[in-house]
Protein backbone atom coordinates (compact mmCIF):
# COMPACT_ATOMS: atom_id res chain seq x y z
CA UNK A 1 0.00 0.00 0.00
CA UNK A 2 1.61 3.56 -0.57
CA UNK A 3 0.13 6.08 1.67
CA UNK A 4 0.58 10.00 0.04
CA UNK A 5 -0.25 12.35 3.18
CA UNK A 6 -0.71 15.89 2.42
CA UNK A 7 2.50 16.03 0.01
CA UNK A 8 3.43 19.35 -1.40
CA UNK A 9 6.37 19.68 -3.42
CA UNK A 10 7.43 23.52 -4.91
CA UNK A 11 10.58 24.01 -7.24
CA UNK A 12 11.16 27.42 -7.42
CA UNK A 13 7.67 28.83 -8.10
CA UNK A 14 6.23 25.76 -9.27
CA UNK A 15 4.35 24.10 -7.27
CA UNK A 16 4.16 20.83 -8.72
CA UNK A 17 2.26 19.04 -5.88
CA UNK A 18 0.20 20.58 -4.23
CA UNK A 19 -1.52 19.09 -1.08
CA UNK A 20 -1.97 15.67 -2.00
CA UNK A 21 -3.22 13.13 0.16
CA UNK A 22 -4.35 9.47 -1.51
CA UNK A 23 -3.99 5.69 -0.30
CA UNK A 24 -3.14 3.55 -3.68
CA UNK A 25 -4.42 -0.21 -2.72
CA UNK A 26 -2.73 -3.69 -2.95
CA UNK A 27 -4.74 -6.05 -5.53
CA UNK A 28 -6.03 -3.59 -8.04
CA UNK A 29 -4.47 -1.79 -10.81
CA UNK A 30 -4.13 2.48 -9.68
CA UNK A 31 -3.79 4.39 -13.17
CA UNK A 32 -2.76 7.96 -12.51
CA UNK A 33 -3.74 10.29 -14.92
CA UNK A 34 -3.63 14.06 -15.23
CA UNK A 35 -2.23 16.33 -18.04
CA UNK A 36 1.54 16.77 -18.88
CA UNK A 37 2.74 19.13 -15.77
CA UNK A 38 0.15 17.51 -13.29
CA UNK A 39 2.90 16.51 -10.81
CA UNK A 40 2.63 12.45 -11.51
CA UNK A 41 6.19 12.06 -11.94
CA UNK A 42 6.89 13.92 -9.05
CA UNK A 43 4.82 12.00 -6.66
CA UNK A 44 6.18 9.01 -8.34
CA UNK A 45 9.82 10.33 -7.52
CA UNK A 46 8.76 11.28 -3.69
CA UNK A 47 7.28 7.57 -2.90
CA UNK A 48 10.90 6.74 -3.79
CA UNK A 49 12.15 9.24 -2.00
CA UNK A 50 14.15 10.72 -5.32
CA UNK A 51 12.51 14.00 -4.41
CA UNK A 52 12.26 15.04 -0.85
CA UNK A 53 8.78 16.57 -0.15
CA UNK A 54 8.76 20.12 0.20
CA UNK A 55 5.60 19.05 3.42
CA UNK A 56 4.07 15.91 3.85
CA UNK A 57 5.00 12.46 3.19
CA UNK A 58 4.82 9.35 1.71
CA UNK A 59 4.78 6.16 3.40
CA UNK A 60 5.23 2.52 1.96
CA UNK A 61 3.96 -0.57 3.42
CA UNK A 62 4.21 1.73 6.30
CA UNK A 63 7.47 3.03 6.52
CA UNK A 64 9.31 5.89 4.30
CA UNK A 65 11.04 4.11 1.33
CA UNK A 66 14.55 5.36 2.97
CA UNK A 67 13.55 3.23 6.05
CA UNK A 68 12.61 0.01 4.36
CA UNK A 69 16.13 -2.79 4.96
CA UNK A 70 15.66 -3.86 1.50
CA UNK A 71 13.55 -1.14 -0.66
CA UNK A 72 14.59 -3.02 -4.13
CA UNK A 73 12.32 -6.53 -2.67
CA UNK A 74 9.69 -3.63 -1.43
CA UNK A 75 8.54 -1.56 -4.26
CA UNK A 76 9.48 -1.89 -8.17
CA UNK A 77 9.76 1.44 -9.70
CA UNK A 78 10.34 2.77 -13.45
CA UNK A 79 10.40 6.05 -13.66
CA UNK A 80 13.15 6.58 -16.16
CA UNK A 81 13.71 3.59 -18.82
CA UNK A 82 16.71 5.33 -20.49
CA UNK A 83 18.39 5.68 -17.26
CA UNK A 84 20.71 2.29 -18.53
CA UNK A 85 24.35 2.67 -19.10
CA UNK A 86 24.39 2.20 -23.49
CA UNK A 87 27.39 -0.06 -23.38
CA UNK A 88 25.71 -3.46 -21.52
CA UNK A 89 24.65 -5.69 -22.34
CA UNK A 90 20.70 -6.18 -20.56
CA UNK A 91 21.85 -9.30 -19.39
CA UNK A 92 24.63 -7.43 -17.80
CA UNK A 93 22.77 -4.73 -16.86
CA UNK A 94 20.13 -6.58 -14.56
CA UNK A 95 23.34 -8.97 -13.28
CA UNK A 96 24.63 -5.51 -11.49
CA UNK A 97 21.38 -4.33 -10.19
CA UNK A 98 20.82 -7.53 -9.09
CA UNK A 99 24.47 -8.42 -7.76
CA UNK A 100 24.08 -5.06 -5.20
CA UNK A 101 20.71 -5.96 -3.43
CA UNK A 102 21.41 -10.04 -3.01
CA UNK A 103 19.72 -11.06 -6.12
CA UNK A 104 20.59 -14.17 -8.09
CA UNK A 105 21.26 -14.84 -11.27
CA UNK A 106 18.40 -16.88 -11.96
CA UNK A 107 16.31 -14.44 -10.96
CA UNK A 108 17.44 -12.32 -13.29
CA UNK A 109 17.06 -14.83 -16.00
CA UNK A 110 13.22 -14.98 -14.85
CA UNK A 111 12.57 -11.90 -15.52
CA UNK A 112 14.49 -11.33 -19.45
CA UNK A 113 11.77 -14.51 -19.64
CA UNK A 114 8.98 -13.02 -17.96
CA UNK A 115 9.48 -9.23 -20.32
CA UNK A 116 10.17 -11.25 -23.29
CA UNK A 117 13.71 -9.99 -23.95
CA UNK A 118 15.72 -13.80 -23.54
CA UNK A 119 16.67 -13.77 -26.76
CA UNK A 120 18.44 -10.28 -26.93
CA UNK A 121 19.87 -10.44 -23.42
CA UNK A 122 23.36 -10.41 -24.82
CA UNK A 123 22.49 -7.87 -27.06
CA UNK A 124 24.20 -4.02 -26.13
CA UNK A 125 21.48 -1.87 -24.17
CA UNK A 126 22.33 0.72 -26.16
CA UNK A 127 20.70 -0.33 -29.75
CA UNK A 128 17.55 -1.34 -28.04
CA UNK A 129 14.52 0.24 -29.41
CA UNK A 130 12.45 2.09 -26.97
CA UNK A 131 9.88 -0.62 -26.47
CA UNK A 132 12.84 -2.81 -25.83
CA UNK A 133 14.32 -0.42 -23.34
CA UNK A 134 10.57 -0.06 -21.69
CA UNK A 135 10.64 -4.14 -21.44
CA UNK A 136 13.92 -3.91 -19.76
CA UNK A 137 13.23 -1.19 -17.42
CA UNK A 138 10.00 -3.54 -16.05
CA UNK A 139 12.40 -6.23 -16.11
CA UNK A 140 14.12 -4.94 -13.33
CA UNK A 141 11.09 -3.40 -11.70
CA UNK A 142 10.45 -7.21 -10.92
CA UNK A 143 14.08 -8.26 -9.79
CA UNK A 144 12.64 -8.13 -6.08
CA UNK A 145 9.31 -9.77 -6.52
CA UNK A 146 8.24 -6.36 -4.95
CA UNK A 147 4.91 -5.85 -3.30
CA UNK A 148 4.56 -2.14 -4.68
CA UNK A 149 4.97 -1.70 -7.92
CA UNK A 150 5.24 1.96 -9.57
CA UNK A 151 5.53 2.37 -13.48
CA UNK A 152 5.92 6.11 -15.15
CA UNK A 153 4.37 6.05 -18.56
CA UNK A 154 5.29 2.50 -18.94
CA UNK A 155 3.57 2.27 -22.70
CA UNK A 156 5.31 4.89 -24.10
CA UNK A 157 7.39 3.87 -27.08
CA UNK A 158 5.37 0.30 -26.90
CA UNK A 159 3.68 -0.81 -30.10
CA UNK A 160 0.56 -2.63 -30.09
CA UNK A 161 1.44 -6.05 -28.98
CA UNK A 162 3.36 -4.44 -26.14
CA UNK A 163 0.66 -2.63 -25.13
CA UNK A 164 -1.71 -5.92 -25.24
CA UNK A 165 1.28 -7.44 -23.20
CA UNK A 166 2.12 -4.50 -20.23
CA UNK A 167 -2.05 -4.51 -19.62
CA UNK A 168 -1.71 -8.09 -19.32
CA UNK A 169 1.41 -7.69 -17.54
CA UNK A 170 0.10 -5.49 -14.80
CA UNK A 171 -3.47 -7.17 -14.34
CA UNK A 172 -1.52 -10.27 -13.18
CA UNK A 173 0.45 -8.48 -10.36
CA UNK A 174 -2.59 -7.00 -9.05
CA UNK A 175 -4.25 -10.42 -9.33
CA UNK A 176 -1.37 -11.18 -6.99
CA UNK A 177 -1.99 -9.03 -4.36
CA UNK A 178 0.63 -6.41 -5.64
CA UNK A 179 -0.14 -2.67 -5.75
CA UNK A 180 0.04 -1.48 -9.00
CA UNK A 181 0.46 2.34 -9.63
CA UNK A 182 0.98 3.35 -13.09
CA UNK A 183 0.80 6.91 -14.48
CA UNK A 184 -0.07 7.81 -17.93
CA UNK A 185 -1.43 11.07 -19.56
CA UNK A 186 -4.05 8.60 -21.95
CA UNK A 187 -7.53 8.24 -20.82
CA UNK A 188 -8.22 5.70 -23.18
CA UNK A 189 -5.23 3.05 -22.49
CA UNK A 190 -6.63 3.09 -18.30
CA UNK A 191 -9.89 2.80 -19.19
CA UNK A 192 -8.56 -0.88 -20.70
CA UNK A 193 -6.09 -1.79 -17.69
CA UNK A 194 -6.83 0.35 -14.34
CA UNK A 195 -9.93 -0.64 -11.83
CA UNK A 196 -8.81 2.37 -10.01
CA UNK A 197 -8.33 6.03 -10.80
CA UNK A 198 -6.51 9.03 -9.43
CA UNK A 199 -6.75 12.32 -11.42
CA UNK A 200 -4.42 15.02 -10.92
CA UNK A 201 -4.55 18.26 -12.29
CA UNK A 202 -1.79 20.95 -11.32
CA UNK A 203 -0.56 19.37 -8.26
CA UNK A 204 -4.10 18.51 -7.34
CA UNK A 205 -6.37 15.48 -5.96
CA UNK A 206 -9.37 15.82 -8.93
CA UNK A 207 -10.66 12.36 -8.32
CA UNK A 208 -9.90 9.34 -6.49
CA UNK A 209 -12.76 6.84 -7.87
CA UNK A 210 -13.17 3.42 -9.29
CA UNK A 211 -13.35 3.26 -12.81
CA UNK A 212 -17.23 1.82 -11.82
CA UNK A 213 -17.44 5.62 -10.22
CA UNK A 214 -15.72 7.30 -13.39
CA UNK A 215 -18.48 6.00 -16.20
CA UNK A 216 -21.55 6.19 -13.68
CA UNK A 217 -20.51 10.08 -13.14
CA UNK A 218 -19.98 10.46 -16.89
CA UNK A 219 -22.90 11.47 -17.55
CA UNK A 220 -24.12 11.37 -21.18
CA UNK A 221 -26.58 13.08 -23.83
CA UNK A 222 -30.02 10.61 -25.02
CA UNK A 223 -30.20 10.81 -28.49
CA UNK A 224 -34.49 10.83 -29.65
CA UNK A 225 -35.96 10.18 -33.12
CA UNK A 226 -39.57 11.39 -33.11
CA UNK A 227 -41.74 12.80 -36.20
CA UNK A 228 -42.73 16.21 -33.43
CA UNK A 229 -39.36 17.29 -33.06
CA UNK A 230 -40.50 21.34 -33.11
CA UNK A 231 -42.99 20.32 -30.16
CA UNK A 232 -40.70 18.11 -28.40
CA UNK A 233 -37.83 20.33 -28.22
CA UNK A 234 -39.85 23.50 -26.89
CA UNK A 235 -40.98 21.40 -24.11
CA UNK A 236 -37.87 19.89 -23.24
CA UNK A 237 -36.01 23.52 -23.26
CA UNK A 238 -38.92 24.37 -20.83
CA UNK A 239 -37.93 21.52 -18.61
CA UNK A 240 -34.07 23.01 -18.51
CA UNK A 241 -32.58 20.32 -20.94
CA UNK A 242 -29.99 21.48 -24.12
CA UNK A 243 -31.51 20.28 -27.37
CA UNK A 244 -29.74 20.24 -30.41
CA UNK A 245 -30.80 19.09 -34.02
CA UNK A 246 -27.90 17.09 -36.03
CA UNK A 247 -30.95 15.68 -38.40
CA UNK A 248 -34.54 16.93 -38.93
CA UNK A 249 -36.34 13.97 -37.45
CA UNK A 250 -33.03 13.29 -34.53
CA UNK A 251 -32.58 15.65 -31.43
CA UNK A 252 -29.43 15.20 -29.35
CA UNK A 253 -30.74 16.09 -25.29
CA UNK A 254 -28.25 16.86 -22.34
CA UNK A 255 -29.04 17.82 -18.75
CA UNK A 256 -32.25 15.63 -18.39
CA UNK A 257 -32.54 11.33 -18.60
CA UNK A 258 -34.22 9.09 -21.35
CA UNK A 259 -36.99 8.57 -18.72
CA UNK A 260 -37.73 12.15 -18.20
CA UNK A 261 -38.07 12.74 -21.87
CA UNK A 262 -39.84 9.64 -22.51
CA UNK A 263 -42.26 10.78 -19.63
CA UNK A 264 -42.63 14.30 -21.54
CA UNK A 265 -43.21 12.96 -24.90
CA UNK A 266 -46.31 10.50 -23.33
CA UNK A 267 -47.71 13.19 -21.10
CA UNK A 268 -47.73 15.34 -24.94
CA UNK A 269 -48.86 12.50 -26.75
CA UNK A 270 -45.64 12.80 -29.08
CA UNK A 271 -44.90 9.67 -30.71
CA UNK A 272 -40.99 8.33 -30.24
CA UNK A 273 -39.34 6.42 -32.63
CA UNK A 274 -35.82 5.72 -30.66
CA UNK A 275 -35.06 6.97 -27.70
CA UNK A 276 -30.86 5.65 -27.08
CA UNK A 277 -29.02 7.33 -23.96
CA UNK A 278 -25.18 7.88 -25.06
CA UNK A 279 -22.69 7.69 -22.37
CA UNK A 280 -20.00 9.97 -22.17
CA UNK A 281 -17.23 8.77 -22.85
CA UNK A 282 -14.11 7.69 -20.27
CA UNK A 283 -11.71 9.78 -22.22
CA UNK A 284 -15.02 13.04 -22.50
CA UNK A 285 -15.50 12.44 -18.91
CA UNK A 286 -11.38 13.09 -18.11
CA UNK A 287 -11.19 16.08 -20.58
CA UNK A 288 -13.81 17.79 -18.91
CA UNK A 289 -12.71 17.35 -15.46
CA UNK A 290 -8.95 18.24 -16.30
CA UNK A 291 -9.84 21.05 -18.51
CA UNK A 292 -9.61 23.79 -16.49
CA UNK A 293 -6.04 22.04 -15.25
CA UNK A 294 -4.12 22.01 -18.77
CA UNK A 295 -0.80 23.39 -18.25
CA UNK A 296 -0.02 23.54 -21.72
CA UNK A 297 -3.25 24.34 -23.72
CA UNK A 298 -3.17 24.29 -27.62
CA UNK A 299 -5.58 27.41 -28.96
CA UNK A 300 -8.27 25.48 -30.15
CA UNK A 301 -8.99 23.01 -27.08
CA UNK A 302 -11.32 20.28 -29.03
CA UNK A 303 -12.78 19.14 -25.50
CA UNK A 304 -15.92 19.51 -24.12
CA UNK A 305 -14.34 22.05 -21.42
CA UNK A 306 -18.03 23.95 -21.30
CA UNK A 307 -20.07 20.60 -21.39
CA UNK A 308 -22.66 21.50 -18.23
CA UNK A 309 -22.78 17.55 -17.95
CA UNK A 310 -19.12 17.30 -16.65
CA UNK A 311 -18.51 15.29 -13.63
CA UNK A 312 -18.24 17.20 -10.25
CA UNK A 313 -14.43 17.17 -8.67
CA UNK A 314 -14.26 15.20 -5.92
CA UNK A 315 -11.58 17.52 -4.70
CA UNK A 316 -10.65 20.86 -5.72
N1 LIG B 1 13.30 19.23 -11.17
C1 LIG B 1 12.40 20.17 -11.43
N2 LIG B 1 12.71 21.48 -11.34
C2 LIG B 1 11.80 22.44 -11.59
N3 LIG B 1 10.52 22.19 -11.95
C3 LIG B 1 10.14 20.91 -12.05
C4 LIG B 1 11.06 19.83 -11.82
N4 LIG B 1 10.37 18.66 -11.98
C5 LIG B 1 9.11 19.01 -12.33
N5 LIG B 1 8.97 20.35 -12.38
C6 LIG B 1 7.73 21.07 -12.69
O1 LIG B 1 6.72 20.56 -11.86
C7 LIG B 1 5.49 20.42 -12.58
C8 LIG B 1 5.03 18.97 -12.53
O2 LIG B 1 5.90 18.17 -13.32
P1 LIG B 1 5.80 16.60 -13.42
O3 LIG B 1 6.90 16.13 -14.30
O4 LIG B 1 5.72 16.00 -12.07
O5 LIG B 1 4.40 16.40 -14.14
P2 LIG B 1 3.81 15.15 -14.91
O6 LIG B 1 2.38 15.09 -14.54
O7 LIG B 1 4.64 13.95 -14.65
O8 LIG B 1 3.93 15.58 -16.41
P3 LIG B 1 4.28 14.74 -17.72
O9 LIG B 1 3.06 13.95 -18.07
O10 LIG B 1 4.57 15.82 -18.72
O11 LIG B 1 5.49 13.90 -17.41
C9 LIG B 1 5.77 20.95 -13.96
O12 LIG B 1 5.36 22.30 -14.00
C10 LIG B 1 7.26 20.82 -14.11
O13 LIG B 1 7.74 21.81 -15.01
Amino acid sequence: MIEIRGLTKVYGRTTAVDDLTVTVRPGVVTGFLGPNGAGKSTTMRAVVGLDRPTSGEVLVDGRRYADHPAPLHQVGALLDAGAVHPGRSARNHLRALAATNGIGHRRVDEVLELVGLSEVAGRRVGGFSLGMSQRLGIAATLLGDPAVILLDEPVNGLDPDGIRWIRGLLRALAAEGRTVFVSSHLMSEMALTADHLVLLGRGRLLADVSMQQMTATATGRVTVRTPQPEELTRLLVVAGAVVSRPEPDVLTVTGTTAEEIAGTALAARILLTELVPVHASLEEAYLAMTADDVQYRSTTPATPATDPTAPRRAAA
